[in-house]
């Protein structure tokens, strides 16, 4: 296969094209201030591997003065607005986002990869918590308790924990921000973020219109960085009081015993390796169109992408054969080109770990239906692929691929499908197809996993809990559960409330 992007000015004319080009900033924002760092990193443009631009490199001075200015603006901030004002500031950056999402998506997809069409819906997703968040702000409910002491009224009001470190992958350079700081803003937190190196320019585009909005300068602090010791700095400064992260299971874990350290308030979203089942009884174009949608979007590269796919045997050949003939008609390009429908991989490692997955199941008895291999060009592609005859030894059965990879596994019963589903100390999400009531119930209930698709690969949605259970990570983001991540329940009793009556 040919070269799949050659146009080494592609990003030069996407980037020309923007209606806004101030959105594309290459400075950190510390202190209500953009600053031009000395020392710069560069962003890839995946299609090509040509650099997209330089960004600030923050070191440790700089993380600790943004996390200095957002505590004092936290301050102000919670002092000086109700929850009702919050979200109008948080409705009012909505808006904007939406106003801009042409913009956004094109500076997503250039630095992330996927297709247009994909950023621009992310975009539309990410802003969704906004508004979702803006409208939490006005409920955020207290409780009065019936107290055990006679003439005393026990009442809980609920508090910002205060400044949150925000710690983001590339995958979603838009949403797995707003996800976070929507309900943090409109909580009364201020927020000290650390993007993805591989894609800032989405979190700082994303932060100029959350200052144009009207949202206080400083309780937004952005400091990008590829300096990881100074970035752990969020984990450790005692004037962070909680931190969220969304990344890989291995990094979870260290920033989360360094946040012991001063006992933080903690969340982590982290590695996946979803199963999805495919019941004898189960519509098969309905699962292949599942399939599709939760193994082939963003290129595989999310935490919640179907990584295992079992069908039981009576089904697997009709549906590997409808697979097949879907992922064959897929069209790998650069993101902005109208007809991709697959766009390249963040980078070289992410292509290299598709490959050592497929090498290692072809090596144990996989066969290759279609895809299999890295294309000879610019960029980062791999092209998609189907395996058919996977089995538990495989690597791809261990491990979260990350990348257009669909190992086909096949049971026997039930009972087999639930074992070999629950077999992992991941439990971000899992999917399953039947038509028989009874058993969606029951396997519903014993996948081990934050959250189940049935009959369907879409599971993501601003007012869906989302977050997993296992090695996958602990606390809930979006839905109604989103906002107690960043609060704090105070109780307040007020007792001898018979003083000094007649
Ligand atoms: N559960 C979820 O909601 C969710 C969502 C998206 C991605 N993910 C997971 O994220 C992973 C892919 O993302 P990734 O490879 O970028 O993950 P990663 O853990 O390497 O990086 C995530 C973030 O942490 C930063 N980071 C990495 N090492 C650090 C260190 N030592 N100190 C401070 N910061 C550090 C990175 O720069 C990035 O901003 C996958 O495992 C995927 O499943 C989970
Ligand atoms: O990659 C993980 C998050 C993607 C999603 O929110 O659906």
């Amino acid at each position: 296969m040919g070269a799949i992007n050659q146009d080494i000015d592609y990003h030069k004319k996407a980037l020309s094209s923007l209606k806004d080009p101030s959105l594309l900033i290459h400075d950190a924002f510390i202190g209500g201030q953009w600053v031009a760092t000395d020392k710069k990193f560069d962003v890839y443009e995946p299609s090509t591997g040509m650099v997209l631009g330089q960004v600030a490199d923050c070191d440790l001075p700089d993380f600790q003065k943004a996390i200095q200015s957002a505590y004092d603006a936290q301050i102000k901030f919670f002092a000086s607005t109700t929850g009702t004002s919050r979200g109008a500031l948080l409705r009012k950056w909505h808006d904007l986002i939406i106003a801009n999402s042409d913009d956004i998506g094109t500076i997503l997809c250039l630095e992330n990869g996927k297709t247009l069409a994909e950023a621009k819906g992310e975009v539309i997703y990410a802003a969704s918590f906004i508004s979702w968040f803006a409208e939490e702000a006005t409920r955020s409910y207290g409780v009065t308790i019936p107290s055990s002491v006679p003439h005393t009224t026990l009442m809980t009001i609920r508090e910002p924990v205060g400044v949150c470190g925000i710690i983001t992958p590339w995958n979603f350079p838009a949403a797995m921000i707003t996800r976070k700081i929507g309900p943090a803003l409109a909580a009364g937190c201020s927020v000290v973020i650390k993007p993805p190196s591989e894609t800032p320019y989405t979190c700082l585009a994303l932060t100029k219109l959350a200052v144009q909005a009207g949202l206080p300068a400083a309780t937004i602090q952005v400091c990008p960085t590829k300096n990881r010791q100074a970035a752990t700095e969020i984990a450790t400064n005692p004037l962070v009081k909680k931190i969220s992260f969304t990344g890989s299971t291995a990094v979870g874990k260290m920033l989360a015993n360094l946040a012991t350290g001063t006992l933080k308030k903690v969340s982590l979203e982290l590695g996946g390796n979803a199963p999805f089942i495919v019941f004898d009884d189960a519509d098969i174009d309905l699962a292949v169109e599942g399939a599709m949608f939760c193994k082939f979007r963003c290129s595989g590269q999310t935490c919640v992408c179907a990584n295992r796919i079992y069908v039981q045997r009576g089904a697997a050949k009709a549906f590997v054969a409808k697979l097949v003939q879907r992922v064959s008609a897929l069209k790998m390009g650069a993101g902005l080109n109208s007809d991709t429908t697959q766009g390249p991989l963040v980078n070289k490692s992410a292509v290299d770990k598709v490959r050592e997955h497929v090498s290692d199941a072809v090596a144990k008895g996989a066969k290759i239906e279609v895809g299999g291999k890295a294309p000879d060009s610019p960029g980062f592609f791999f092209e998609p692929t189907v395996l058919s005859g996977a089995t538990p030894d495989m690597i791809v059965s261990n491990d979260e691929t990350f990348g257009p990879l669909a190992p086909v596994f096949e049971f026997d019963t039930e009972e087999d499908a639930i074992r070999l589903a629950n077999n992992t100390e991941f439990g971000l999400a899992g999917y399953f197809y039947s038509r028989d009531v009874s058993r969606v119930m029951r396997v519903a209930q014993r996948m081990q996993v934050g959250m189940v698709g049935v009959n369907t690969g879409k599971i993501s949605a601003a007012e869906a809990p989302f977050g997993g259970v296992k090695e996958s990570g602990y606390g809930k983001e979006g839905s109604l559960y989103g906002l107690a991540e960043y609060q704090n329940i105070k109780s307040i009793t007020i007792g001898n409330l018979d003083a000094g009556s007649q």
